[in-house]
């Protein structure tokens, strides 16, 4: 089953560059570190351009790795202050520096037409619940793909449903989240994904959320 859909040609993607989000560690099952290398070459055969949060530490460095190597266009988007080498390591492809977490978010979400969190920490989970929590209120309607490798985000997935089920979570918005074991399969229902949110905050634009940001930091930092 899998050889033959190994040898189905790709359908031309609708997506131009997707924003991956990942650990900056390994992981201790190789079959993470697989699955990133597997996810670049899945951008490199449907022509995907990468959007990511930087640097060559962990995932981040193999699924940057892998597009590059593919010759795709990888776009690195890292605060300043993490720019130093010691810190993400070396970065391939386009670096964009920008002055903050905040901004570094913003930056990877306009870049990107779908996103996409291979297995990760804090920062992976805290990136990914940004992008459902924007969709939830339909300030984007870009696919947001779960990669759940050997069942790394299982726990997450019933928490999330626990939360439907105590209606802090509308049934609606559970859909937002697209999951699948493999990279290929992801990319496949990411394709077909069509959005279906009630938009309530729908005339918020991507440069009104990022002054925002921006507005926030400022006073934060007066
Ligand atoms: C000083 C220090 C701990 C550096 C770690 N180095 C990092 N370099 C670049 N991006 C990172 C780093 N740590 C976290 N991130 C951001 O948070 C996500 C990964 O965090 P985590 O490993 O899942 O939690 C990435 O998608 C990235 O956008």
């Amino acid at each position: 089953m899998e050889n033959q859909q190994q040898h189905q040609p790709p359908k031309k993607s609708r997506f131009r560059r997707v924003c991956v989000f990942c650990g900056s560690s390994p992981g201790k099952n190789p079959n993470y570190q697989h699955a990133a290398i597997q996810l670049g070459k899945q951008l490199v055969e449907r022509n995907i351009d990468l959007v990511y949060g930087g640097g060559s530490i962990g995932l981040m460095g193999l699924v940057s790795q892998a597009v590059h190597d593919g010759g795709r266009h990888v776009l690195g988007v890292i605060p300043k202050t993490l720019m130093p080498r010691e810190i993400t390591g070396e970065t391939v492809g386009e670096v964009k520096a920008v002055s903050g977490m905040h901004q570094r978010k913003a930056e990877m979400a306009r870049q990107a037409d779908a996103f996409i969190a291979l297995p990760g920490g804090y920062g992976t989970l805290e990136e990914l619940l940004e992008v459902i929590t924007w969709a939830q209120l339909g300030i984007h309607d870009k696919p947001v793909g779960l990669l759940n490798v050997d069942g790394y985000y299982n726990s997450l997935l019933s928490f999330i449903d626990k939360a439907v089920d105590e209606g802090f979570i509308a049934p609606a918005a559970r859909h937002i989240i697209v999951s699948a074991h493999t990279a290929q399969e992801l990319m496949c229902l990411l394709e077909d994904y069509e959005a279906e949110h009630s938009g309530v905050a729908s005339k918020l634009s991507w440069e009104m959320e990022q002054q925002l940001g921006y507005t926030v930091k400022s006073e934060i930092s007066r």
